[in-house]
Protein backbone atom coordinates (compact mmCIF):
# COMPACT_ATOMS: atom_id res chain seq x y z
CA UNK A 1 0.00 0.00 0.00
CA UNK A 2 2.83 2.24 0.90
CA UNK A 3 4.33 2.10 -2.40
CA UNK A 4 1.22 3.01 -4.14
CA UNK A 5 2.05 6.83 -3.69
CA UNK A 6 5.72 5.96 -5.55
CA UNK A 7 3.59 4.77 -8.59
CA UNK A 8 3.55 8.99 -9.89
CA UNK A 9 7.17 9.17 -9.92
CA UNK A 10 7.09 5.97 -12.17
CA UNK A 11 5.11 8.09 -14.83
CA UNK A 12 7.94 9.97 -15.91
CA UNK A 13 10.47 7.27 -16.73
CA UNK A 14 8.04 4.80 -18.22
CA UNK A 15 6.57 7.25 -20.51
CA UNK A 16 10.21 8.35 -21.17
CA UNK A 17 10.79 4.87 -22.60
CA UNK A 18 7.26 3.87 -24.32
CA UNK A 19 6.46 7.06 -26.02
CA UNK A 20 8.97 9.28 -28.50
CA UNK A 21 6.23 11.75 -28.33
CA UNK A 22 6.74 12.29 -24.65
CA UNK A 23 10.65 12.55 -25.33
CA UNK A 24 10.28 15.07 -28.11
CA UNK A 25 8.67 17.57 -25.71
CA UNK A 26 10.25 16.92 -22.75
CA UNK A 27 13.36 17.51 -24.29
CA UNK A 28 12.23 20.75 -26.08
CA UNK A 29 10.79 21.92 -22.63
CA UNK A 30 13.33 21.11 -20.98
CA UNK A 31 15.58 23.01 -23.42
CA UNK A 32 13.93 25.92 -23.12
CA UNK A 33 13.63 26.05 -19.39
CA UNK A 34 17.34 25.44 -19.26
CA UNK A 35 18.29 27.69 -21.39
CA UNK A 36 16.18 30.64 -19.34
CA UNK A 37 17.94 29.63 -15.73
CA UNK A 38 21.14 29.51 -17.52
CA UNK A 39 20.64 32.78 -19.07
CA UNK A 40 19.05 34.15 -16.04
CA UNK A 41 22.68 32.95 -13.69
CA UNK A 42 24.28 34.59 -16.44
CA UNK A 43 22.85 37.79 -16.50
CA UNK A 44 24.47 38.71 -13.25
CA UNK A 45 27.77 37.49 -14.18
CA UNK A 46 28.14 39.25 -17.60
CA UNK A 47 27.05 42.17 -15.80
CA UNK A 48 29.68 42.26 -12.65
CA UNK A 49 32.49 41.53 -15.78
CA UNK A 50 31.81 43.78 -18.34
CA UNK A 51 29.59 46.07 -16.63
CA UNK A 52 26.78 46.26 -19.76
CA UNK A 53 26.51 44.88 -23.34
CA UNK A 54 30.17 43.80 -24.21
CA UNK A 55 30.90 41.16 -26.76
CA UNK A 56 33.33 39.93 -24.08
CA UNK A 57 30.44 38.60 -22.28
CA UNK A 58 30.20 35.80 -25.26
CA UNK A 59 32.98 34.03 -23.28
CA UNK A 60 30.53 33.66 -20.32
CA UNK A 61 27.75 32.61 -22.60
CA UNK A 62 29.90 29.71 -24.43
CA UNK A 63 31.11 28.69 -20.95
CA UNK A 64 27.29 28.41 -19.88
CA UNK A 65 26.01 26.64 -22.76
CA UNK A 66 28.86 24.08 -22.88
CA UNK A 67 27.58 21.31 -21.25
CA UNK A 68 23.43 21.55 -22.16
CA UNK A 69 24.67 18.72 -24.95
CA UNK A 70 24.78 15.93 -22.56
CA UNK A 71 21.45 16.68 -20.70
CA UNK A 72 20.09 16.44 -24.50
CA UNK A 73 22.45 12.97 -25.24
CA UNK A 74 23.58 15.18 -28.53
CA UNK A 75 27.58 14.50 -29.32
CA UNK A 76 29.73 16.46 -31.55
CA UNK A 77 32.38 15.43 -34.31
CA UNK A 78 34.15 18.98 -35.34
CA UNK A 79 36.66 18.87 -38.09
CA UNK A 80 38.62 21.60 -39.50
CA UNK A 81 39.85 23.57 -36.46
CA UNK A 82 42.73 24.99 -38.19
CA UNK A 83 40.77 27.20 -40.18
CA UNK A 84 39.55 29.06 -37.38
CA UNK A 85 42.99 30.34 -36.38
CA UNK A 86 42.78 33.09 -38.70
CA UNK A 87 43.71 36.82 -36.56
CA UNK A 88 41.68 39.66 -37.05
CA UNK A 89 37.67 39.82 -37.78
CA UNK A 90 36.11 37.37 -40.18
CA UNK A 91 32.17 36.52 -41.12
CA UNK A 92 30.98 32.89 -40.32
CA UNK A 93 28.13 31.63 -42.22
CA UNK A 94 26.63 28.09 -41.42
CA UNK A 95 23.27 26.46 -42.19
CA UNK A 96 20.30 26.70 -39.86
CA UNK A 97 18.17 24.25 -38.72
CA UNK A 98 16.76 24.68 -35.35
CA UNK A 99 17.39 26.07 -32.01
CA UNK A 100 19.77 23.52 -31.09
CA UNK A 101 22.13 24.96 -33.40
CA UNK A 102 23.14 27.19 -30.53
CA UNK A 103 24.85 24.31 -28.93
CA UNK A 104 27.12 23.45 -32.07
CA UNK A 105 27.77 27.62 -32.41
CA UNK A 106 29.35 27.53 -28.68
CA UNK A 107 31.50 24.44 -29.26
CA UNK A 108 33.67 26.48 -32.17
CA UNK A 109 32.65 30.33 -31.08
CA UNK A 110 36.02 32.00 -31.53
CA UNK A 111 36.97 34.67 -29.14
CA UNK A 112 35.23 38.13 -30.20
CA UNK A 113 32.43 36.68 -31.93
CA UNK A 114 29.00 37.45 -32.02
CA UNK A 115 26.23 36.93 -33.84
CA UNK A 116 23.20 38.40 -36.01
CA UNK A 117 19.70 37.49 -34.68
CA UNK A 118 16.11 38.45 -36.00
CA UNK A 119 15.17 41.27 -33.21
CA UNK A 120 12.39 38.99 -31.91
CA UNK A 121 14.82 37.14 -30.00
CA UNK A 122 15.36 40.76 -28.02
CA UNK A 123 11.76 39.56 -26.40
CA UNK A 124 12.47 35.79 -25.42
CA UNK A 125 12.93 36.92 -21.66
CA UNK A 126 16.39 36.05 -19.80
CA UNK A 127 17.43 34.70 -23.18
CA UNK A 128 17.14 37.67 -25.19
CA UNK A 129 18.58 39.96 -22.35
CA UNK A 130 21.79 37.43 -22.39
CA UNK A 131 22.03 38.03 -26.30
CA UNK A 132 22.09 41.37 -25.57
CA UNK A 133 24.70 41.55 -23.07
CA UNK A 134 26.48 39.60 -25.56
CA UNK A 135 26.51 42.21 -28.19
CA UNK A 136 24.28 39.99 -30.29
CA UNK A 137 23.16 42.63 -33.53
CA UNK A 138 19.38 42.53 -34.07
CA UNK A 139 17.78 43.31 -37.34
CA UNK A 140 14.51 43.46 -38.23
CA UNK A 141 13.98 40.77 -41.51
CA UNK A 142 10.84 42.49 -42.34
CA UNK A 143 12.18 45.94 -43.03
CA UNK A 144 14.65 45.50 -45.56
CA UNK A 145 16.17 48.68 -45.66
CA UNK A 146 16.77 48.78 -42.01
CA UNK A 147 18.59 45.52 -41.61
CA UNK A 148 20.69 46.72 -44.62
CA UNK A 149 22.01 49.87 -42.68
CA UNK A 150 22.23 47.66 -39.18
CA UNK A 151 24.67 45.49 -41.22
CA UNK A 152 26.31 48.13 -42.83
CA UNK A 153 27.02 50.05 -39.48
CA UNK A 154 27.99 46.71 -38.17
CA UNK A 155 30.46 46.06 -40.86
CA UNK A 156 32.49 49.17 -39.64
CA UNK A 157 32.32 48.17 -35.76
CA UNK A 158 33.93 44.78 -37.29
CA UNK A 159 36.96 46.91 -38.37
CA UNK A 160 37.00 49.01 -35.79
CA UNK A 161 36.52 46.90 -32.58
CA UNK A 162 38.29 43.80 -34.45
CA UNK A 163 34.90 41.39 -33.81
CA UNK A 164 33.94 38.39 -35.96
CA UNK A 165 30.14 37.94 -36.70
CA UNK A 166 28.24 34.80 -37.03
CA UNK A 167 25.46 34.52 -39.50
CA UNK A 168 22.87 32.32 -40.72
CA UNK A 169 22.33 33.64 -44.21
CA UNK A 170 19.58 31.30 -44.91
CA UNK A 171 18.17 34.09 -43.07
CA UNK A 172 15.92 31.53 -40.97
CA UNK A 173 15.60 27.92 -39.65
CA UNK A 174 15.23 25.09 -42.31
CA UNK A 175 14.45 21.08 -41.86
CA UNK A 176 13.79 20.19 -45.94
CA UNK A 177 17.22 18.13 -45.99
CA UNK A 178 19.13 20.73 -47.76
CA UNK A 179 20.78 24.32 -47.73
CA UNK A 180 17.99 27.03 -48.64
CA UNK A 181 19.05 29.84 -51.08
CA UNK A 182 21.06 32.44 -49.16
CA UNK A 183 20.44 36.07 -48.48
CA UNK A 184 22.71 38.35 -49.56
CA UNK A 185 23.23 40.19 -45.67
CA UNK A 186 26.15 38.25 -44.89
CA UNK A 187 28.16 38.90 -48.53
CA UNK A 188 27.64 42.26 -48.37
CA UNK A 189 29.20 42.31 -44.93
CA UNK A 190 32.41 40.92 -45.11
CA UNK A 191 33.11 42.90 -48.82
CA UNK A 192 32.25 46.06 -46.63
CA UNK A 193 34.65 45.11 -44.05
CA UNK A 194 37.31 43.19 -46.38
CA UNK A 195 36.81 40.24 -44.10
CA UNK A 196 37.01 36.84 -44.74
CA UNK A 197 33.86 34.29 -44.95
CA UNK A 198 34.75 30.86 -42.70
CA UNK A 199 32.10 28.59 -43.68
CA UNK A 200 30.66 26.27 -41.02
CA UNK A 201 28.41 22.94 -41.70
CA UNK A 202 26.15 21.50 -39.73
CA UNK A 203 25.07 17.98 -41.00
CA UNK A 204 21.41 17.36 -41.23
CA UNK A 205 19.52 16.22 -38.02
CA UNK A 206 16.89 14.20 -39.50
CA UNK A 207 18.77 10.79 -38.21
CA UNK A 208 17.68 12.35 -34.27
CA UNK A 209 15.72 15.18 -34.34
CA UNK A 210 12.28 15.17 -36.61
CA UNK A 211 10.14 18.10 -36.37
CA UNK A 212 7.06 16.89 -37.90
CA UNK A 213 7.53 13.27 -36.85
CA UNK A 214 7.67 14.82 -32.95
CA UNK A 215 11.30 12.65 -32.34
CA UNK A 216 13.99 13.62 -30.52
CA UNK A 217 16.60 10.94 -30.20
CA UNK A 218 20.39 10.99 -28.65
CA UNK A 219 22.45 11.43 -32.13
CA UNK A 220 25.52 12.87 -33.38
CA UNK A 221 26.56 16.37 -35.16
CA UNK A 222 29.43 16.59 -37.69
CA UNK A 223 30.50 20.06 -37.78
CA UNK A 224 32.55 21.04 -40.45
CA UNK A 225 34.66 24.05 -40.59
CA UNK A 226 35.70 25.05 -43.79
CA UNK A 227 38.76 26.97 -45.22
CA UNK A 228 38.02 30.37 -45.49
CA UNK A 229 37.23 32.69 -48.63
CA UNK A 230 39.16 36.06 -48.90
CA UNK A 231 36.71 39.28 -50.04
CA UNK A 232 39.98 41.51 -50.31
CA UNK A 233 39.50 43.53 -53.17
CA UNK A 234 36.32 42.53 -54.07
CA UNK A 235 33.29 45.21 -54.62
CA UNK A 236 29.36 45.26 -54.34
CA UNK A 237 29.71 43.74 -57.62
CA UNK A 238 31.08 40.62 -56.73
CA UNK A 239 28.61 39.96 -53.99
CA UNK A 240 26.93 37.78 -55.54
CA UNK A 241 29.32 34.99 -57.12
CA UNK A 242 30.36 35.31 -53.64
CA UNK A 243 27.16 34.16 -52.39
CA UNK A 244 26.85 31.38 -55.24
CA UNK A 245 30.53 30.06 -54.76
CA UNK A 246 29.59 30.09 -50.61
CA UNK A 247 26.49 28.27 -51.10
CA UNK A 248 27.65 25.82 -53.25
CA UNK A 249 30.80 25.27 -51.33
CA UNK A 250 28.31 24.37 -48.56
CA UNK A 251 25.89 22.24 -49.87
CA UNK A 252 27.71 19.76 -51.25
CA UNK A 253 29.55 19.40 -47.91
CA UNK A 254 26.08 19.24 -46.07
CA UNK A 255 24.58 16.72 -48.58
CA UNK A 256 28.15 14.66 -48.10
CA UNK A 257 28.51 14.83 -44.50
CA UNK A 258 24.85 14.27 -44.42
CA UNK A 259 25.18 10.93 -46.08
CA UNK A 260 22.93 12.19 -49.18
CA UNK A 261 23.72 12.59 -52.67
CA UNK A 262 23.27 16.17 -54.50
CA UNK A 263 19.92 14.86 -56.72
CA UNK A 264 18.40 15.11 -52.67
CA UNK A 265 15.04 17.05 -53.37
CA UNK A 266 15.83 20.19 -51.94
CA UNK A 267 14.92 23.54 -52.81
CA UNK A 268 14.91 23.91 -57.31
CA UNK A 269 15.18 28.04 -56.63
CA UNK A 270 19.00 29.27 -56.37
C1 LIG B 1 23.30 31.14 -21.16
C2 LIG B 1 22.21 30.86 -22.13
C3 LIG B 1 22.30 31.71 -23.29
C4 LIG B 1 21.52 31.34 -24.48
C5 LIG B 1 21.74 32.36 -25.54
C6 LIG B 1 22.30 31.84 -26.76
C7 LIG B 1 22.75 32.94 -27.66
C8 LIG B 1 22.89 32.55 -29.07
C9 LIG B 1 21.92 33.23 -29.95
C10 LIG B 1 21.93 32.71 -31.33
C11 LIG B 1 20.93 33.43 -32.12
C12 LIG B 1 20.70 32.85 -33.44
C13 LIG B 1 19.63 33.58 -34.15
C14 LIG B 1 19.61 33.28 -35.57
C15 LIG B 1 18.62 34.11 -36.32
O1 LIG B 1 17.91 34.91 -35.81
S1 LIG B 1 18.57 33.83 -38.03
C16 LIG B 1 17.55 35.13 -38.60
C17 LIG B 1 18.22 36.45 -38.65
N1 LIG B 1 19.37 36.49 -39.48
C18 LIG B 1 19.36 36.84 -40.78
O2 LIG B 1 18.32 37.07 -41.34
C19 LIG B 1 20.68 36.96 -41.49
C20 LIG B 1 20.58 36.68 -42.91
N2 LIG B 1 19.77 37.65 -43.65
C21 LIG B 1 20.31 38.61 -44.46
O3 LIG B 1 21.51 38.73 -44.48
C22 LIG B 1 19.39 39.40 -45.38
O4 LIG B 1 20.11 39.66 -46.55
C23 LIG B 1 18.86 40.74 -44.83
C24 LIG B 1 19.97 41.72 -44.55
C25 LIG B 1 18.07 40.47 -43.55
C26 LIG B 1 17.89 41.34 -45.89
O5 LIG B 1 16.87 40.46 -46.12
P1 LIG B 1 16.16 40.23 -47.55
O6 LIG B 1 15.66 41.51 -48.08
O7 LIG B 1 15.15 39.17 -47.41
O8 LIG B 1 17.40 39.66 -48.31
P2 LIG B 1 18.18 39.75 -49.67
O9 LIG B 1 19.44 39.06 -49.39
O10 LIG B 1 17.35 39.24 -50.79
O11 LIG B 1 18.50 41.30 -49.91
C27 LIG B 1 17.68 42.19 -50.66
C28 LIG B 1 18.57 43.15 -51.47
O12 LIG B 1 19.35 43.92 -50.57
C29 LIG B 1 20.76 43.74 -50.84
N3 LIG B 1 21.47 43.75 -49.56
C30 LIG B 1 21.35 42.91 -48.54
N4 LIG B 1 22.14 43.26 -47.54
C31 LIG B 1 22.80 44.36 -47.93
C32 LIG B 1 23.79 45.17 -47.31
N5 LIG B 1 24.25 44.90 -46.08
N6 LIG B 1 24.26 46.22 -48.02
C33 LIG B 1 23.82 46.48 -49.25
N7 LIG B 1 22.87 45.75 -49.90
C34 LIG B 1 22.38 44.70 -49.23
C35 LIG B 1 20.84 42.41 -51.55
O13 LIG B 1 21.99 42.32 -52.36
C36 LIG B 1 19.55 42.40 -52.35
O14 LIG B 1 19.69 43.17 -53.52
P3 LIG B 1 19.93 42.46 -54.95
O15 LIG B 1 18.87 41.44 -55.13
O16 LIG B 1 21.30 41.84 -54.87
O17 LIG B 1 19.86 43.60 -55.91
C1 LIG C 1 9.50 35.81 -30.29
C2 LIG C 1 10.73 34.95 -30.24
C3 LIG C 1 10.65 34.11 -29.04
C4 LIG C 1 11.68 33.02 -29.10
C5 LIG C 1 11.55 32.29 -27.81
C6 LIG C 1 12.65 31.32 -27.75
C7 LIG C 1 12.97 31.06 -26.35
C8 LIG C 1 14.35 30.60 -26.39
C9 LIG C 1 14.73 29.88 -25.21
C10 LIG C 1 15.67 28.95 -25.28
C11 LIG C 1 16.33 28.52 -26.52
C12 LIG C 1 17.75 28.87 -26.44
C13 LIG C 1 18.45 29.32 -27.63
C14 LIG C 1 17.69 30.20 -28.46
C15 LIG C 1 18.37 30.91 -29.51
C16 LIG C 1 17.99 30.45 -30.88
C17 LIG C 1 17.09 31.36 -31.60
C18 LIG C 1 16.69 30.82 -32.89
O1 LIG C 1 17.02 29.77 -33.38
O2 LIG C 1 15.86 31.67 -33.50
C19 LIG C 1 15.31 31.31 -34.71
C20 LIG C 1 15.76 32.23 -35.79
O3 LIG C 1 17.10 32.01 -35.98
C21 LIG C 1 15.04 32.04 -37.09
O4 LIG C 1 13.72 32.15 -36.81
P1 LIG C 1 12.60 31.54 -37.79
O5 LIG C 1 12.99 30.13 -38.14
O6 LIG C 1 12.55 32.41 -39.00
O7 LIG C 1 11.37 31.61 -36.95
Amino acid sequence: MEVLWLLPLLVVPILFWTSTTFVFYFKKCFYVAYMMLLAMISIPMCIVKSGGRDIENMRIIRFMVRHVKYFLGLRFEISGWEHLQTGGPYVIISNHQSSIDVLGMMEVLPDRCTTIAKKELLWAGTVGMVCWLGGIVFINRKKTSDAKSVMTDTAKIMLHDKIRLWVFPEGTRNQKGDILPFKKGAFHLAVQAQAPIIPIVFSSYSNFYLRKEKEFKSGTITLKILPKIETKGLTSEDVSSLCDRSYDVMRSVFLEISGQTSQSNGPSNH
